[in-house]
């Protein structure tokens, strides 16, 4: 068994069509939309993923319908999320929650230790020399280690990273799709999803949460105790309620909603 199996990435058969899946209307919504993986595709590496021709489009005509009450979901930071969609002008939750866009401003949603990312690069660069099929991926508040181009060094890459982030007090390990990452303790999609919930203009409104991964579980199972909607994108396990086979079920979906 792959080392993603293990961690409950690993898409079982598709999923028949959510004929149960029925979103409230746009004035009373709230919409949060994960990045990678659920508005668009998963690619061999971060930098290759194709942003869909109707994304862009999709996202405004959301902000309008919605007056606003749009949050791009992210493990990118916010830079990384505003390169390939410089268009998009609302809320961001990134970094798992580590970083923060509203009204415009991007700030870091905590204090956490630079001196000791800054150490967790370093240390995690120098390893991912020894297996040039390693990708680091560095962010202002943590690391990734990609596997996917080495998908049988996948139990290498978690000990590796499990045995770093335990080392490293304040942080932990987060699994991700063939990638572990060491983030700030204090972070969630959850934590960051409640804290925007409670600022204008979202507050009051019912919560739509679309995910793909496991770290947008917390996310999805926070959504709906909130009495929001809850979607899971591909076909792995979930706490989530509703389920959509893939990226562009999605955005035909929101395409159909905002019309
Ligand atoms: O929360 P998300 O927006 O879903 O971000 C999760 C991670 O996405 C990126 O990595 C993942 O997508 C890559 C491109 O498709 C893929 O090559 C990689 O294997 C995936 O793990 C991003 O690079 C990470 O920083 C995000 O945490």
């Amino acid at each position: 068994m792959l080392y993603y199996q293990m961690t409950g990435f690993m898409e079982g058969d598709r999923p028949e069509p959510d004929y149960a899946l029925r979103l409230p209307a746009p004035e009373d919504a709230a919409l949060f939309l994960d990045f990678d993986g659920t508005l668009l595709d998963i690619a061999a590496t971060p930098d290759e993923i194709i942003v869909p021709e109707d994304l862009p489009a999709l996202l405004t005509r959301a902000m309008d319908r919605l007056d606003g009450r749009v949050a791009l979901v992210t493990g990118r930071n916010v830079a990384g999320l505003e390169h390939f969609l410089p268009s998009f002008d609302g809320a961001v939750i990134a970094a798992h929650g580590a970083e923060l866009r509203v009204d415009g401003k991007t700030f870091q949603a905590g204090d956490y230790d630079t001196d000791t990312i800054a150490g967790l690069q370093r240390v995690v660069a120098e390893f991912a020399k020894l297996q040039p099929a390693f990708l680091v991926e560095n962010k202002p508040t943590g690391v990734v280690l990609h596997y996917r181009q080495a998908q049988e060094q996948g139990a290498l890459a978690l000990h590796f990273m499990d045995s770093l982030a335990q080392a490293a007090p304040g942080f932990r390990l987060q699994p991700a799709l063939c990638a572990y990452e060491i983030k700030p303790d204090s972070v969630a999609k959850d934590l960051a999803l409640a804290d925007m919930m409670a600022r204008a203009p979202f507050k009051g409104k019912l919560p739509i949460y679309a995910g793909d991964d496991l770290t947008d579980e917390p996310a999805l199972s926070w959504a709906d105790a909130a009495g929001g909607v809850a979607i899971k994108v591909g076909g792995a396990d979930t706490v989530a309620p509703h389920w959509l086979a893939d990226p562009t079920a999605l955005r035909a979906l929101l395409a159909r909603w905002l019309a």
